[in-house]
């Protein structure tokens, strides 16, 4: 047996209609467990004729004399602020409403009146209404309420002579989910019964050997349960009687979907009515919201007839894949126009910032995308694949993306026009889910190779299909790329913001799942999560930095595993380790301290393998750079190889430590020579025109066929030298980096 544990001190409940049956019961079940009860009953009959105020009085009566508080309130449900005024007057607050007052008008649909169908509507609903209208506010403002709403099987099922009484039932059911959504969040939990009870009501339909079992008494507990402030239920409906209660819930047979392109007729409806109607073929699911209901919707957005019946068949009706027609199938190229403006809110979307002028700003010299920008062109390319039609069951909110591989050709442009065509790389059956790998092969405006992409999908739930576990070996794009056990070369740390998945969606990958919180919880994910491919650009970033100068054409390759979610806002940890041509890398989200990509790689090409230093090669320059020894060109190159390989924050301090003069003479094509010179001190200086006025310690001359002739208008050229607005390339780069620097600090400039 129980302990009557389940108090309600210092709570106050109304319950509507509580002068008799199961309203009764409830009022002196609460008042029993030391709730203050407002008893309000009309006093009229199951018909609603009369009022009279003995039913509630007598009720009261009963409370009090078992030690309990209660008043009474003889007012209409329609009257609910009234209802409320008064348990405000009495007591001070309400914490529970119990919507139990009801009426019948019972006469078959062929005979009802149109009075008879408003009244059962005004009682039930309506007073519902009004009662939950007057006390909404209060329960917000002290963070709490529980409701209860009375709803019938007849609602629920429908019953002859009811019609009137079931649609009004039934509107509760809906008024119960709909205050469950809006009152969640402030602790407001609505629930919905159908009792099956011995009333003045049910004494009318129910004969009097099944009414006798058919106690109010049994009814009552499951309120007070769910109205018990430790109780988390909500939004629930519950069928309660006679000692049982059970739970109730929407089913939905897994339907057919039919093309989106062609007309649909009756007849297709007719042809397709056994699956339409089948629970018991084991798609049937079980809807818990709006978002879960348009699900079916959804994934047959992609359902197009025209180039499906075209295709060759890769998902049997028993659900087999066949891999190889999958291959086989060729799928519209997809052409990205993209502007400076996308590589920005692609590097924002990052994680660059104004600190990064090479990332987000299209007039610094450097200016460029992160290698890991070759996703994007070929995202959109995902838009001709048909995942309906080539993986076993496909539900968008259950797809994460697995992997990533990107295969850098030809460095991007910072505009243009690239043309992406999708392919069926692999599609494995992992038992939890279905592993999809689509490739995309990216091309410029001469058709010119740009970049490959390899992207595997992990849908959960799609697996135990009879497909193969297994893929073929397909170099660095399945590579294990297992971290050493050694502590890492480099580590780079990076706050993403609680806003980033908001921007990064900009980018191109619209998925909802990344954004909106119902989409995100049909998923099972208690908030929207970050895009996978986010998280592998913030890691590209920092690999870009560390290894390549910020190099464009260092990288070769990437690949990753996003092996746990990310939610925006967690710190990202990037530990690297540089083995041969590759590096190594992972990323921790550190609040949780969990691996989140694994199994990834970098393989370094060109100037980046001369160059890029490992922990014991970073320090040199490093080293040098804090002595403040610059006064020479090899000084001066490690600058560039130091500085420019430390973070943000530490390149900031150790170029507040240069001192030296240095002259750049620029000469374009026609010959014309300007030149400049900066005069830095502790990192602080100004560009002037023409030499040194003392004796420079570097010289650097530089050839540029785009330089303007900046013999005239000095004042002006200068400072679209220092913004980088005239475009110079090798070493005078480095000034332009210099100057940013210089900016960042505050420098007179
Ligand atoms: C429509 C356009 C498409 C474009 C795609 C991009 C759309 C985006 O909007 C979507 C996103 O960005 S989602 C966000 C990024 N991704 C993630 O957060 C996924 C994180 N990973 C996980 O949760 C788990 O690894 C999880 C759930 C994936 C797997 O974990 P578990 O279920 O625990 O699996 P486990 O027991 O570890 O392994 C089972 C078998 O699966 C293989 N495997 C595991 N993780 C994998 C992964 N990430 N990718 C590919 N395969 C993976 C394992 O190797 C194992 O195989 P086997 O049994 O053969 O050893």
């Amino acid at each position: 047996m129980a302990d009557n544990n389940l108090r309600f001190d210092g709570r106050v409940v109304i319950v509507t209609g509580a002068g008799g049956g199961l309203g009764r019961s409830h009022a002196i079940a609460f008042g029993a467990r030391g709730a203050s009860v407002v008893v309000n009953d009309l006093g009229g009959s199951h018909t609603g004729e009369g009022a009279s105020s003995r039913a509630a009085d007598l009720v009261v009566d009963e409370i009090r004399a078992a030690g309990g508080k209660a008043v009474a309130n003889y007012d209409s449900v329609l009257d609910g602020d009234k209802i409320v005024e008064t348990a405000m007057k009495a007591f001070g607050r309400v914490d529970i409403v119990i919507n139990n007052a009801g009426i019948l008008k019972d006469v078959s649909f062929a005979r009802m009146t149109d009075q008879q169908w408003n009244l059962i509507f005004q009682v039930h609903v309506e007073g519902a209404y009004k009662v939950l209208k007057a006390a909404w506010p209060i329960f917000r403002k002290q963070k709490y309420g529980r409701i209860i709403n009375t709803t019938s099987a007849a609602g629920l099922y429908g019953n002859f002579g009811q019609a009137n009484y079931s649609a009004a039932k039934l509107a509760l059911v809906g008024l119960t989910q709909t205050l469950a959504l809006e009152g969640k969040k402030d602790n407001i939990h609505c629930n919905v019964i159908a009792p099956m009870a011995a009333s003045r009501m049910t004494e009318t339909v129910l004969p009097p050997d099944m009414l006798a079992s058919l106690k109010p008494e049994m009814v009552t507990p499951l309120v007070e349960y769910l109205c018990h402030e430790d109780t988390t239920e909500n939004g629930s409906i519950f069928e309660v009687g006679a000692g049982f209660v059970g739970k109730l819930r929407w089913e939905r047979t897994g339907g057919h979907g039919f093309p989106i392109d062609k007309s649909l007729m009756p007849e297709h409806i007719s042809s397709e009515w056994a699956k339409i109607t089948d629970f018991e073929d084991g798609r049937a699911t079980h809807p818990t919201s709006t978002a879960e209901s348009m699900e079916g919707i959804m994934a047959n957005f992609e359902n197009v007839a025209g180039e499906a019946a075209a295709r060759p068949k890769v998902v049997s009706a028993d659900g087999k894949v066949d891999v190889e027609a999958a291959k086989s199938l060729t799928f519209e190229p997809e052409v990205f126009e993209y502007s400076e403006r996308d590589v920005i809110l692609y590097n924002l979307g990052i994680g660059a910032g104004r600190k990064d002028l090479h990332l987000v700003y299209e007039n610094n010299e450097a200016f460029g995308a992160v290698p890991t920008f070759g996703v994007i062109p070929s995202f959109t390319a995902m838009n001709s694949v048909p995942f309906g039609e080539i993986l076993p069951s496909f539900n968008p909110m259950m797809l994460l993306h697995g992997e990533q591989y990107l295969e850098i050709i030809k460095p991007f442009p910072t505009h243009g026009k690239l043309t992406s065509t999708p392919y069926v790389v692999d599609i494995l059956d992992k038992g939890k889910g279905c592993v999809a790998t689509i490739g995309v092969k990216t091309v410029d405006e001469n058709g010119d190779d740009i970049c490959i992409n390899e992207f595997t999908m992990f849908i959960r739930g799609a697996g135990n299909f009879g497909g193969k576990k297994e893929g073929a070996d397909r170099g660095a794009a399945t590579a294990v790329n297992q971290a050493p056990s050694r502590k890492p070369d480099h580590i780079v740390t990076e706050k993403t913001s609680e806003d980033q998945a908001a921007l990064y969606r900009l980018s191109g990958d619209w998925n909802p799942l990344h954004i909106d919180p119902d989409m995100a919880a049909v998923g099972g994910f208690e908030v929207p999560i970050l895009h996978g491919l986010c998280s592998f650009g913030v890691a590209g970033k920092h690999i870009f930095k560390t290894y390549c100068n910020n190099n464009a054409t260092s990288f070769k390759n990437i690949k990753v595993r996003f092996a746990k979610t990310v939610n925006p806002g967690e710190t990202l940890e990037t530990s690297m380790w540089r083995e041969g041509n590759k590096v190594l890398f992972q990323v921790r989200v550190v609040e949780r301290d969990a691996i989140v990509i694994s199994n990834a790689a970098v393989e370094l090409q060109g100037e980046a393998l001369k160059s890029a230093p490992s922990a014991a090669a970073a320090a040199a320059p490093a080293a040098a750079a804090a002595a403040g020894d610059f006064k020479s060109a090899a000084a001066f190159e490690q600058i560039k190889t130091g500085i420019l390989a430390m973070s943000s924050a530490d390149r900031q301090a150790q170029v507040k430590k240069i001192k030296g003069i240095f002259q750049f003479d620029i000469t374009n094509d026609e010959g014309k020579t300007a030149t400049y010179h900066i005069d830095l001190k502790n990192g602080e200086g100004a560009v002037g025109s023409g030499p040194a006025s003392a004796k420079p310690d570097v010289v650097i001359s530089v050839k540029d066929s785009t330089f303007v002739d900046l013999a005239s208008g000095t004042a002006n050229a200068q400072k679209l030298f220092m913004s980088g607005a005239i475009k110079v390339k090798g070493q005078v780069m480095l000034a332009t980096k210099l100057g940013d620097v210089l900016k960042a600090n505050k420098s007179k400039l």
